[in-house]
């Protein structure tokens, strides 16, 4: 921090899984301030974010008046975050509002496609703003997927499968795409077949997420968020499993980017860039 002021956060998508958790990991930082909490659900309006998240009462009530919000955030004497966890369809929009109201955004939001996500770089650039996209912000995928960058230089197969609880609303995970995307982006191709393959029902081996990678998407009820990346090779397999059993575990990591974004000027996209 430049001086004592505590950082002005707003939390969009507040009355859900994430933003409760984001509300939580806020009110206990002391160089942080709740300055805002947004849900279009109607069922949270006027509730305190405080309250509606089990601890004490924060006096920030959760309204759906996210303009209104960016604009007493652009009032403030220290730059705002807003913090999103909504939606893919609202994401993108979202983080247009922010950066124009010079705000910047730290997104959780999963599902913007690659048109998008150079779209908005592009915008945070013209404006100078930093704007973080982190597919998971949990230190032990940045982990996973550094061990599979490492393994990949030996294995020539592998493949992704993602699981995560039913109410999802996208597929693959932001994070399956994001390790695909770092295998891929090696300069390997992999999984060259044996013979040739027919799928009797559509999408029975996975999506092609580039460079020959899989990724298999599973929902279940029951799950949270978890990932395997399977290595093969001649008499050997290499599995890299990451469990998540509770949201905290998002929280030093959405902490870490609130504090980070305002030191930056453009779209950063992974945790591992900011650690
Ligand atoms: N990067 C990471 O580490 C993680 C990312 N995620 C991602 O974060 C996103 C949210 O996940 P999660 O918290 O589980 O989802 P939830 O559905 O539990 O929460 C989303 C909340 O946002 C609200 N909402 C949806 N659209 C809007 C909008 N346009 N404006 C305001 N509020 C809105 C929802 O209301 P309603 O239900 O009424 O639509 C809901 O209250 C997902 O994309 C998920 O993949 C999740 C976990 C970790
Ligand atoms: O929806 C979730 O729950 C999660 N979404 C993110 C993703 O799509 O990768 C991160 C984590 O997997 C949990």
């Amino acid at each position: 921090m430049t001086n004592s002021l505590p950082i002005p956060v707003i939390v969009n998508g507040a009355g859900g899984k994430m933003g409760r958790e984001v509300i939580k990991a806020v009110a206990a930082s002391p160089d942080m301030t709740l300055l805002g909490a947004i849900d279009h659900n109607l069922a949270y309006q006027e509730q305190d974010a405080g309250t509606l998240v089990g601890i004490e009462p924060l006096e920030v009530p959760i309204t759906n008046d996210r303009e209104g919000m960016l604009a007493m955030a652009a009032q403030e004497k220290q730059p705002g975050v807003m913090v999103d966890f909504t939606h893919p369809d609202s994401v993108y929009d979202n983080i247009r509002a922010a950066i124009a109201y010079g705000v910047r955004p730290v997104v959780g939001t999963t599902g913007l496609s690659p048109a998008q996500i150079q779209d908005l770089a592009e915008f945070a650039d013209k404006a100078s703003m930093g704007c973080l996209l982190i597919p998971n912000f949990s230190i032990g995928m940045v982990l996973l997927q550094q061990a599979a960058i490492t393994a990949s230089r030996y294995f020539d197969h592998v493949e992704i499968i993602e699981l995560h609880h039913n109410q999802k609303a996208d597929a693959p995970s932001g994070t399956a795409i994001q390790t695909a995307q770092l295998l891929a982006e090696l300069g390997k191709t992999y999984n060259s077949p044996l013979v040739t393959e027919t799928e009797k029902i559509t999408g029975a081996r996975g999506a092609e997420a580039g460079e020959g990678i899989r990724i298999h998407s599973i929902r279940l009820p029951g799950l949270i968020a978890h990932q395997e990346v399977i290595f093969g090779a001649a008499g050997q397999i290499y599995t890299l499993r990451h469990d998540t059993s509770d949201r905290s575990c998002y929280m030093p990591g959405v902490l870490l980017a609130i504090r980070k974004v305002l030191a930056l000027k453009t779209l950063v996209y992974g945790l591992e860039k900011i650690l």
